[in-house]
């Protein structure tokens, strides 16, 4: 479990924010998509069979374990326990500083690497063994893999001729331009040697069950660490997004790669899909939105999830934040709030309207969502989306100088780890901008600068970050909205 430092004694702002349940909310939803709680209840092992959720697998001889992502040490150890001698060879590539932070007892074979979430030699190398592991087996045999998000950068075998290098040029291109994971990792599975299935084929003929973490929206088996084990669909073209966000001048080795014809897929896929591979997802981001809702609900705020596929740019989702803080905020009228749902371009949970519709505006809501927007990075700053959303959010809410409530709103990666930086996201509240000048930090020169968190670690001693480091899950972001009427507050 994970544990913040106290807020300020002297702060009253503190108080008045209601911070400290924000974080409890937050680190509640973290804490449901643990692995040893996900893998116990949906995998058993007895001395002939490894089951995982309606099926089973015979154990004939010790079968082989390999993995890549973030909370893919909690898996792998826990699937450690369960296999016992069962388990032969584990090759597993985590991400760099999480061995130090938990202590690991463990025969299988753990590789650091991917630090800030870019591929490094040491991933490579990884991934190499890992290659060659499933190269080596057989028909008779079992390989267990276990993925969660990260797991593209931590398993990275650039196609011959292109480097590493060029590679991760052309992914970090992409994404502070503003392509979604969906976008980049379509990318990737074009370039990668194990990646868009190509660790299933390699692997073939032995049987392969994937167990996997989803950090992406809606759960696309293909695209959660660019799918190793599922096959690529014909009609995805990487050509189309490198223009799509301008990505003209490639080196000549990724040109070559991207108009190679695909090989060896065509003689193991059958009707779309690989016979010798079931996946299954053993937890998501819906998961951790419901725990945060229920927590909320303990600490007694009227609550409940807005949506779980939240996506598109920072810019937007903090308007769409902002204005449904301003419709929860008049406690006069339900009106904005159903006219907010009517206009609202988010995938919204099918429960929310009614929920929001039986809430007493004159009290405290609580309002949950889960995704992962995108940022487009211009500036030389540092910072994260979950950063970049709360400052942004903040920007809006000081604009709209909302009388009627004090509202306050935490974001923050579920990993830890948001973007470049050791905060996993940040404390955005409808104070915040005066609060920054009262130090003389102007909120917006950051904000410009793609700075968030420049502002955040002066602000007030980085009291407003979110610092937790690894927490070996990722079921990508989640956002908890705060709504306290003036005359709600204790003062
Ligand atoms: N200075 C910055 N300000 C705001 N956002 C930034 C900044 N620098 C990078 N980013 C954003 O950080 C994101 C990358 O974050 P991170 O490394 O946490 O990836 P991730 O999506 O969580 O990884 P994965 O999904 O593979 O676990 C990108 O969306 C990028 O646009
Ligand atoms: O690793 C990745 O590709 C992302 O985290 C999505 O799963």
């Amino acid at each position: 479990m994970f544990h913040f430092a106290k807020p300020h004694p002297a702060h009253p702002f503190t108080r008045k924010m209601s911070i400290q349940p924000l974080k409890e909310i937050f680190l509640k939803s973290v804490e449901s998509v643990q692995p040893h709680h996900l893998i116990p209840s949906q995998v058993h092992v007895t001395n002939s069979h490894l089951s995982i959720q309606n099926r089973s697998y015979p154990l004939h001889k010790p079968c082989y374990l390999v993995g890549f992502g973030k909370a893919v040490l909690g898996m792998s150890l826990e699937l450690e326990k369960l296999l016992k001698d069962k388990l032969n060879t584990g090759l597993v590539t985590v991400p760099s500083g999480i061995l130090s932070k938990f202590k690991v007892e463990s025969r299988i074979k753990f590789i650091e690497g991917a630090p800030n979430n870019i591929p490094d030699e040491a991933a490579l190398r990884g991934a190499l063994e890992i290659k060659t592991l499933a190269e080596g087996l057989g028909a008779d045999d079992l390989l267990v893999v276990v993925m969660s998000g990260g797991g593209s950068a931590l398993l990275p075998l650039p196609k011959p001729p292109i480097t590493l290098q060029e590679k991760q040029d052309l992914i970090k291109a992409l994404s502070t331009k503003g392509a979604d994971i969906l976008e980049l990792n379509c990318v990737r599975k074009q370039i990668s040697v194990l990646k868009g299935g190509g660790l299933a084929e390699l692997a073939y003929p032995a049987r392969v069950v994937t167990l996997v973490l989803s950090d992406v929206v809606g759960d696309p088996l293909g695209f959660i660490a660019s799918g190793p084990t599922y096959p690529t669909s014909d009609d995805e073209d990487a050509a189309a997004i490198l223009d799509k966000y301008g990505c003209h001048d490639l080196p000549d080795s990724i040109k070559t790669v991207l108009t190679q014809k695909k090989t060896k897929q065509e003689t193991i896929i059958h009707n779309g899909r690989y016979d010798h591979v079931d996946t299954f997802i053993i937890g998501n981001n819906v998961i951790a939105a419901e725990a945060a809702c229920r927590h909320a609900a303990s600490l007694g705020f009227q609550t409940a999830i807005l949506s779980t596929s939240v996506a598109g740019s920072t810019h937007q989702l903090s308007q769409t934040y902002a204005d449904l803080a301003a419709a929860i905020a008049d406690p006069s009228d339900k009106q904005p709030l159903k006219n907010f749902l009517q206009k609202c371009d988010l995938p919204i949970c099918p429960d929310f309207a009614d929920a929001a519709s039986g809430w007493d505006l004159g009290a405290e809501v609580c309002v949950i969502a889960a995704g992962e927007p995108t940022v487009v990075v211009n500036g030389g700053g540092r910072g994260g989306r979950n950063q970049q959303l709360a400052l942004e959010l903040s920007v809006r809410l000081n604009k709209l100088n909302i009388k009627s409530a004090d509202i306050s709103f935490l974001s923050g990666g579920t990993d830890g780890i948001d973007g470049p930086t050791d905060a996993a996201g940040a404390i955005g509240t409808s104070d915040l901008v005066n609060n920054g000048l009262e130090e003389n930090i102007k909120a917006e020169d950051y904000l410009n600068n793609n700075d968030s968190y420049g502002f955040y670690s002066r602000l007030r001693g980085g009291e407003f970050l979110i610092k937790i480091g690894h927490t070996g899950t990722n079921v990508m972001d989640v956002h908890v909205m705060l709504v306290k009427p003036r005359r709600a507050r204790e003062c």
